[in-house]
């Protein structure tokens, strides 16, 4: 649990974030949106003290984060930024091995550890753990990112737009196997990012800042229902809350019982992208499957038009 009490930063006469309270359950993703400027990055920097606060106090687990070493703070707060901010002169291997290796764990340890996420983030440990980041794709070194992240088993993660720069098709993946990992290893994710899109489908709650406050933090669905202010309303876009509804749902969520014909889809995908697949193939219905290719059932247009409606 990750609670943040009061906290202030001010940059000479500037205030950067305004006396922000919010708590953060463990096992949950949270996701921080707001304008450029508004303050996004210096809060989440607060908590594992990349930045310091001017005032107020962060606990970490019960603990305040000031009372936490920093060899500690790197083992259970894991950071991951938009460019990945791999080390050029080291290989995948190494750089997955960062803090393990500053943290003093047993080389067989490490090398286990590094082997276990490679293969996670399916990448073969041994075509690629040698290899240097510029021989990786954007994707591929993203990954790696997140990995080295990883790395010391941290119960938090703060990304900081962490799929900024990746081409559409490779940040949908990529965001899925965010989730995946997430359920894996229970992880506390907090990840700032610009694209409601993808706040909606990642997060558990989220929190909306303007001018170092926040102004909303609920959960997606009472966000689009319940808009707190005119400014939540516009960044949230309110000709998009059907789409935005069916983002956060999975197919899996939507599915009916029933045959159909056609492609079928991922249960995993989101009921967003079904809606779009199902307009595309101009059919009414079309089948799911489970990650092992079982057929699920399937799902419809009148079943999703039914979800993207206003919740009563
Ligand atoms: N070290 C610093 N010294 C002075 N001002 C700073 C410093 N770091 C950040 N700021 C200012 O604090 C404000 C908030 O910055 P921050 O990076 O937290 O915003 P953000 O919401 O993450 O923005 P973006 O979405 O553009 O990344 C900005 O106006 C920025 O210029």
């Amino acid at each position: 649990m990750i609670e943040i009490d009061s906290i202030t930063k001010r940059y000479g006469d500037t205030t950067v974030v305004d006396n922000v309270s919010m708590t953060i359950a463990p096992r949950t993703i949270t996701v921080i949106v707001g304008t450029s400027g508004s303050g996004k990055t210096t809060l989440m920097r607060m908590i594992n003290r990349l930045v310091e606060p001017t005032s107020g106090k962060i606990l970490i687990d019960g603990e305040p984060n000031s009372a936490i070493p920093g060899y500690e703070l790197r083992r259970r707060i894991g950071y991951a930024i938009q460019g990945h901010g791999l080390f050029p002169h080291r290989t995948v291997g190494e750089n997955i091995a960062t803090v393990p290796t500053l943290l003093g764990w047993e080389k067989s340890r490490i090398d286990a550890k590094v082997k276990e996420l490679l293969t996670l983030f399916q990448l073969d440990p041994a075509a690629f753990g040698p290899r240097y980041p510029h021989e990786l794709s954007g994707g591929q070194q993203q990954r790696v990112g997140v990995a080295r992240a990883l790395a010391a088993e941290p119960n938090i993660l703060l990304m900081d737009e962490p799929f900024g720069a990746l081409d559409p098709v490779i940040r949908a993946k990529a965001q899925e196997d965010l989730l995946a990992i997430q359920k894996h290893f229970g992880t506390t994710i907090v990840l700032v990012t610009h694209d409601m899109e993808e706040a909606f489908h990642l997060a558990d709650k989220i929190a909306v800042m303007d001018k170092g406050r926040i102004v909303q933090y609920a959960a997606p669905e009472e966000m689009l229902v319940n808009p707190a202010t005119d400014f939540v309303e516009t960044l949230i876009g309110a000709g998009e809350r059907p789409f935005r509804l069916l983002s956060i749902g999975s197919v899996g969520e939507a599915t009916e019982a029933g045959e159909a014909e056609g492609e079928a889809i991922a249960a995993a995908t989101s009921q967003r992208d079904a809606l779009s697949a199902l307009l595309w193939a101009g059919r009414d219905a079309l089948p799911v499957v489970g990650a092992d290719g079982t057929r699920l059932g399937r799902v419809t247009l009148a079943g999703l038009a039914r979800r993207a409606a206003r919740p009563q």
